[in-house]
């Protein structure tokens, strides 16, 4: 099995404060990962250096074989899918969800005067229907429900046929339907041997979609407890990250959480 990431004390300083403290983690190619933490734990700092979009104040990250720091950022990038909802505000609300797929084959927000491949055109029609979308692809993106709109960001996020897909909270602000719905499709392709490797930021167990493999809890910039899921999100782990006692259940490939 392939590492796609591999940091080695890794930490981001910002304005004096430590955020992530010398964390090291490593994701293989066939490993479906969660992470889990409290507000302001740097969940989203860590997915930040695994899209290559900053670098380590300290420590190595490689990412895809390459090492951030000596390789061109801009070709490391298409290699990766990051759907998160600071990318879905910037995608123009007038245009339309098939264009909004597309685009993503050309690393761009909004279709302009790209002269688009036939190939594209249909590899983005695919995306479309594995999403569930191919009934709104002329529809616009300002006009869907969050629901629709977090499933075509997603979809923009595997059209380039990533290598590692990085997800922050794919299912915040859904409702019930929406957000089983949401988890009914990652949790299938999360199964496919084919699907490339996966990290997805939540907040919530409830929103693990099955076939997630391993879970990395963080808290206060460092790593609580990693490894395969079972062993890592069990009340003990949970409760000590998140600071009171919980009672946790696995159930079906699903868990649940509550204070106990
Ligand atoms: N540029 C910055 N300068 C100073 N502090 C920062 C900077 N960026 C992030 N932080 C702080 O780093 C901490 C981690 O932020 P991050 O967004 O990674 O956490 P998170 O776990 O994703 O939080 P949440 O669950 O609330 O989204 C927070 O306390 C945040 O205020």
């Amino acid at each position: 099995m392939a590492s796609v990431l591999e940091f080695t004390d890794v930490s981001i300083i910002r304005d004096h404060t430590t955020i992530l403290d010398s964390l090291s983690w490593t994701v293989d190619s066939a490993e479906r990962w969660v992470i889990l933490g409290p507000n302001g734990a740097g969940k989203t700092t860590l997915l930040q250096i695994a899209a290559a979009m900053i670098h380590p104040s300290a420590g190595t990250a490689r990412l895809l074989d390459a090492t951030l720091g000596s390789v061109d950022v801009f070709e490391l990038r298409p290699r990766i899918g990051f759907a998160s909802s600071a990318m879905g505000r910037r995608i123009p609300a007038d245009e339309t969800v098939l264009n909004v797929v597309l685009t993503a084959a050309y690393s761009v927000t909004g279709r302009w005067n790209e002269e688009y491949e036939d190939v594209d055109i249909r590899r983005a029609e695919r995306v479309l229907a594995e999403w569930k979308l191919s009934h709104l692809a002329q529809r616009r993106f300002g006009g869907l429900s969050d629901g629709e709109q977090k499933r075509v960001q997603i979809a923009r996020s595997v059209m380039t046929d990533p290598e590692l897909l990085l997800l922050d909270e794919p299912a915040a602000s859904l409702d019930l339907g929406s957000r089983e719905e949401l988890l009914q499709l990652l949790g299938g392709y999360a199964s496919a041997p084919e699907a490339p490797a996966i990290v997805m930021v939540t907040h919530h167990v409830e929103e693990i979609p099955p076939g997630f493999t391993h879970a990395l809890l963080l808290a206060g910039g460092t790593v609580q407890a990693a490894g395969p899921i079972a062993e890592v999100l069990t009340a003990d782990h949970l409760g000590r990250t998140f600071g009171l006692a919980l009672e946790v259940r696995h159930e079906d490939g699903r868990f649940t959480a509550r204070a106990s």
